[in-house]
């Protein structure tokens, strides 16, 4: 629906790759739009693309920049694919884009963390070199996701001020890439699995913008056909197929293409894409994956490292990888917004469930929402949700980005769960009907049907919540031990947990719980005996009274801390140069709670 198929070389499809260096220029009085830039940047500097552009800098205001900028890069077009559908597909463009080729507004994009493809053929000079420019903007609003605010200093400086703890980082932050493919062409196709005894029935569908027929083969990882199928629909039968697992993957290679009945020999569009055959239900107080009840054990993360900020970032995403199956994880929740997709493709082949999360952040009216978690009513009067604006641009903008979450990400086995918010102000009547229209919507998107859910704040606790009668799943960030009763109120902390828990069976007795957030922070090196906060020695602390509480009770069917890793954020007086509740360093390096988590992991089965 979006274009959003990931780039792919095969017969009929080309790439050339637009990443490198890009020139670049802020825009602080919006005067790119009135003084020609879409024609060509006046005074730009050099940046690199894909990356963030803050920590690139040295001085406060360039870090700090929030408002218009502008991007520039010289394009050549070869000739010879001046009869197929040429586009520019930005992987993301944070958080909002104009795209202009040769002056020409050739496309425009809100939300930061989804693909999207402008169309150039009628704009391009062939065999010739073309100007794109990208006009961005980074200011958060109630109307936008993530939410949050934009204030205006006295001298007309906008800063950001985020309903959220980490860093705004904005720009080209993902590849830009030109996609060629044929005129008619393949569009989307969608999967869903099912077992046959030790055969799969795969129901697919495929979206053309033509007429002509459709082909569908399904190859093994060793290339040997294992399944055919003619016609936009059908159901394929894979016998003694080998099922996607937790931690124990397999992948067949879906090739789809437009056929020409007139010509066997000629393949019209091809595509394809690498699937797992697996199947993901919610019964009773149990997740099942392949009908068998699973345990999730893993971490929220961010994509962000330094210098890079959220730039797109191979060598640490590979890095992150190897630290999740070295503490024996099996799962993560791209908190909190939708990761690139070379992420969920390696998440695919490394078996790990994905708790899939929508850039819903910041949906509860709190600039510090860390110092807010306990109790939401007195964080604003007038709650997120009874704003108007929220109950029409932002819901608007939110069914959008579930829409863009859905069609990308549908047919990755990893992905599990539908995180649709993260810890919104779900304790508010208005929040209600907001809800319903994002849960419907994704439970009429996705084809899978796959469990939904958000995140729930202590805020909005047990009793305190309106909105969990919606969730497959129910998902849990709690900070007792760190945020609420520290310290020496540690086993406190967990009595009150442990009430909190039972309230909650008796309100969702028949839905498995999933703890999604859960920690504190620790200053790598800070070593006490006895323990304090912000010791290593008191996240073990902190993580081994939290794990009694999971141990606890067997409709805790997942342990995801926070966070995977140390993580930029807004400057404040609760952090430290940034969040510090991470299980490694933000050089990926481990703490001590690493080794104890990694003790508990590697003894627990995937499989219940
Ligand atoms: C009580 C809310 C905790 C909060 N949850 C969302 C994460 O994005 C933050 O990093 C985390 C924190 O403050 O550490």
């Amino acid at each position: 629906m979006f274009d959003s198929l990931y780039p792919r070389l095969t017969a009929t499809r080309r790439i050339q790759n637009m990443c490198g260096t890009w020139r670049f220029q802020f825009d602080p009085r919006s005067e790119g739009v009135y003084e020609g830039w879409e024609h060509g940047l006046p005074d730009p500097i050099d940046v690199p693309v894909p990356s963030s552009f803050a920590d690139l800098f040295t001085d406060k205001a360039s870090r700090e920049y929030t408002g218009d900028f502008w991007y520039e890069t010289d394009l050549f077009v070869p000739g010879e694919w001046r009869d197929a559908n040429v586009g520019i597909r930005f992987d993301a463009a944070t958080h909002r884009a104009t795209v202009y080729v040769n002056g020409v507004e050739v496309a425009r994009h809100e939300g930061g963390f989804t693909p999207f493809v402008a169309p150039i053929n009628d704009v391009v000079n062939w065999n010739g070199v073309n100007t794109v420019v990208v006009k961005m903007n980074n200011e958060l609003g109630l109307d936008t996701l993530p939410a949050g605010e934009t204030k205006i200093l006295s001298d007309g400086t906008k800063v950001c001020a985020p309903y959220f703890d980490f860093y705004n980082y904005s720009g080209l932050q993902r590849p830009v890439r030109l996609v060629v493919s044929p005129r008619e062409r393949i569009e989307d196709f969608a999967v869903v699995s099912r077992f046959d005894g030790d055969d799969a029935l795969v129901d697919y569908t495929v979206d053309t913008n033509g007429d002509h027929d459709v082909e569908i083969v399904v190859t093994d990882e060793d290339g040997m056909d294992v399944a055919r199928g003619r016609g936009k629909a059908g159901t394929l039968r894979i016998e003694n197929v080998i099922p996607w697992q937790l931690r124990n993957a397999y992948l067949y290679t879906f090739t789809v293409r437009i056929v020409d009945d007139a010509d066997d020999d000629r393949v019209i569009d091809e595509y394809y894409d690498e699937i797992g055959i697996r199947t993901i239900a919610v019964d009773g107080t149990r997740l099942l994956l392949n009908g068998r009840p699973i345990y999730l054990k893993g971490f929220g993360r961010h994509e962000d490292s330094d210098i890079h900020g959220r730039g797109f970032d191979p060598v640490m995403n590979k890095r992150d990888f190897e630290n999740l199956k070295w503490i024996g994880a099996n799962s993560f929740r791209t908190s909190h917004y939708p990761y690139a997709e070379e992420q969920l493709y390696e998440a695919d082949r490394e078996g790990f469930l994905v708790i899939d999360e929508v850039a819903a952040v910041g949906m509860m009216k709190s600039l510090v929402n860390f110092l807010d978690a306990t109790d939401a009513s007195k964080t604003k009067e007038v709650t997120f949700f009874d704003e108007p604006v929220v109950q029409t641009d932002t819901l608007a903008a939110h069914l959008q980005a579930v829409r863009e979450l859905i069609d990308r990400d549908k047919r990755h086995a990893c992905v599990g769960i539908w995180s649709l918010f993260n810890e919104p102000d779900s304790a508010s009547d208005a929040a209600v009907p907001y809800f319903r229209k994002v849960f419907d919507l994704a439970l009429d998107l996705d084809p899978q049907k796959r469990p939904r859910s958000y995140t729930n704040v202590t805020a909005c606790g047990a009793g305190k919540d309106k909105c969990h009668d919606l969730c497959d799943v129910i998902m849990l960030n709690r900070y007792n031990g760190w945020y609420v009763e520290g310290g020496v109120l540690i086993h406190e902390a967990a009595r009150h947990q442990r009430e909190e828990l039972e309230l909650w069976h008796e309100l969702e007795p028949n839905k498995p719980f999933l703890f999604t957030e859960y920690g504190g922070d620790t200053m790598a090196g800070v070593h006490k005996l006895p323990s304090v906060m912000w010791s290593e020695e008191y996240q073990v602390e902190n993580l081994t009274e939290m794990a009694t509480l999971f141990d606890a009770f067997d409709w805790i069917v997942g342990e995801q801390a926070w966070n995977l890793n140390d993580f930029q954020t807004t400057e404040g007086i609760m952090r430290v140069n940034g969040n510090k509740k991470g299980l490694f360093t933000r050089d990926r390096q481990p703490k001590m709670a690493a080794y104890y988590l990694r003790d508990r992991w590697t003894a627990m089965p995937d499989y219940l």
